[in-house]
């Protein structure tokens, strides 16, 4: 059993910091190949970590005790629309260390100073992320070292991390000693930080939250493990998750994650949230309405989501997972400038401007390519190479289940789990559908189905792919005018802030027609013309842009 100073070795608090910084703290630590001695750690039971954590509130946002509070991040800070907001809590951080007493709202934006000697050494253990480059060289060199006596070891990092593996778990050398792994490395963080506005969707592994954060006002999505994680194998799965999203950065086809932690040993993902929820959804609302996915309509998905899949399998990691549920939708909003009256057309095809965004989401089941831990995703999407444990080209993986996705979008029946049906699709018999689609089209979905793996298209040449390619060019016009867009706003900008510059420097105050509200709008008046008040006589005042 785990003596108490045990269960400090595992306690890390991230907790501790703003999200910004706690996040790149976080990813710095992650990123960092560095394990610490037990005999480093702090192992303050956590009654005593309330107390430390009195004690160490300081006025910093950097984290340094002596950075006086920004006047801007302070009144940031006062926006916040809860009392327990660190309004409160820095207002508490003035009073003395023994009469502070902290309550679980306060937690969360407690800042370390770390000015007490003690409280300095205690740096906390980190898990170290398979997923990165870092990580995946080590792994080599470990396992080429793995024949070799262990007293060569004089690199520390890897002499610390064999001991905890058995010769069984060495395949699994590349994930953290299951005892460092998820804990409750930190104080309740959810309720203090976010205000949950209902639950937007349940899975396998947890339920999925819309919550607003109380200091920035934006949503969220807020993943918490259903079960308790500690030991179990959702501890790796969710560990997974997080080493995943972590390393993948950001792209505008991948879910973008902003913080995880772990809260009474439940894994808490916080990531953007899609307010046009799952493709799974969106197919739900078009079938209940007697509705399909039109074909450029399913042509854009597979682009998008071959984008995100191509950024994945760039990244030498494989989704494994890929289904309707685990795409979500985010609708942008049209774009605003001068292009009212030429959306039409794209907004009926699905393409870019219909403000469709697709995103691969769930990264439960990411992997990497190079030494695969292979957890089987969704049985109705999985290819039979997978079944068979030939992970040999596992990205092709990814793009069967994207094609099955997309017979689904197309309107074909429900995917069996197993059975001669199931073999059948398995074996290049596509399930019949309900629309006509192209020729071209449907022989792309019939190859990515293609039953040898090296037969199917990858991401990469999926997105070049001719029967796409339109879309392509569709989307890097939109953009181009996106570009245009602004290019021309910020010489409009540019142009009349000049203009006021000049009219400041001016010995006579010359009057400049429609000067602010050019500045507010971008929109440049003809020289000599004024906008408003034509007849009136003509002010000495003109606006200054803030
Ligand atoms: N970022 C998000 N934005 C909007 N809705 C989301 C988001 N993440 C999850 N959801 C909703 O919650 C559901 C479950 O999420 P997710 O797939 O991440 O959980 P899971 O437990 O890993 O699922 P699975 O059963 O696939 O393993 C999704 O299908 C979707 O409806
Ligand atoms: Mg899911």
């Amino acid at each position: 059993m785990a003596t108490g100073s045990d269960k400090m070795v595992k306690t890390l608090d991230f907790s501790s910091c703003g999200e910004d910084s706690s996040d790149s703290s976080l990813d710095e630590w992650i990123r960092t190949p560095k394990i610490l001695s037990p005999n480093s750690v702090c192992r303050t039971p956590r009654v005593q970590r309330h107390r430390t954590r009195g004690s160490s509130i300081s006025l910093s946002i950097s984290g340094s005790p002596t950075t006086p509070i920004p006047y801007a991040a302070w009144r940031k800070l006062r926006l916040c629309d809860s009392p327990s907001t660190p309004k409160s809590l820095l207002s508490k951080s003035s009073l003395p260390t023994s009469s502070t007493k902290i309550c679980r709202s306060q937690r969360a934006l407690h800042f370390t100073s770390c000015a007490d000697p003690v409280q300095r050494s205690c740096i906390p253990s980190v898990n170290i992320n398979p997923f990165t480059p870092d990580t995946f060289h080590r792994n080599g060199k470990h396992n080429k070292r793995k024949s070799r006596r262990s007293d060569d070891d004089d690199d520390d990092y890897g002499h610390r991390m064999k001991p905890t593996h058995t010769s069984s778990e060495d395949d699994e050398a590349f994930l953290p000693p299951k005892r460092q792994a998820v804990q409750a490395f930190m104080l309740s963080r959810y309720e203090s930080e976010f205000l949950e506005l209902g639950r937007i969707g349940v899975g396998e592994f947890g339920a999925v939250y819309k919550c607003v954060k109380r200091l920035d006002g934006c949503l969220y999505a807020i993943k918490r493990s259903r079960r308790p994680l500690a030991g179990s194998a959702n501890e790796q799965l969710a560990l997974k998750e997080v080493y995943a999203h972590a390393v993948l950065g950001h792209h505008p086809h991948v879910v973008r994650y902003y913080s995880a932690w772990a809260e009474d040993d439940h894994m808490i993902i916080q990531n953007e949230y899609c307010n046009g929820g799952s493709l799974y959804d969106a197919m739900a609302e078009k079938e209940a309405c007697g509705e399909l996915f039109s074909e450029p309509q399913l042509r854009n998905l597979l682009l998008q989501v071959s984008m995100g899949l191509k950024y994945i399998h760039s990244s030498s990691l494989v989704h494994l997972d890929i289904k309707p549920s685990n795409i979500f939708i985010c609708q942008r909003a049209s774009l605003s400038v001068g292009d009212e009256g030429d959306s039409d057309d794209e907004e009926e095809d699905g393409g870019p401007s219909s403000g469709v965004v697709y995103k691969i989401g769930d990264l439960g089941h990411v992997t990497s390519i190079n030494s695969p831990q292979v957890e089987e995703g969704d049985s109705r999407f999985l290819a039979s190479e997978v079944l068979q444990e030939d992970y040999s080209n596992l990205p092709k993986a990814d793009i069967f289940a994207l094609g099955l996705t997309l017979l689904l979008a197309a309107g074909s029946p429900p995917l069996p789990q197993n059975g001669d049906e199931w073999h059948r699709i398995r074996k290049a018999n596509l399930p019949s559908l309900p629309m006509e689609l192209s020729s071209a089209f449907r022989s792309l979905i019939q190859t990515m189905l293609d039953p040898e793996p090296s037969q199917r298209p990858s991401a990469s040449a999926l997105c070049r792919h001719p029967v796409l390619k339109e879309r392509t060019g569709k989307l890097a016009a939109e953009l181009r005018k996106e570009l245009n867009v602004e290019k021309f706003r910020t010489a409009m900008l540019e142009k009349a802030l000049q203009e006021a510059r000049l009219a400041a420097l001016s010995p006579q105050p010359s009057f400049k027609p429609g000067l602010q509200q050019t500045i507010e709008t971008g929109s440049m008046p003809k020289a000599g013309r004024r906008l408003v008040g034509k007849n009136a006589p003509r002010s000495m005042s003109f606006g200054c842009p803030q």
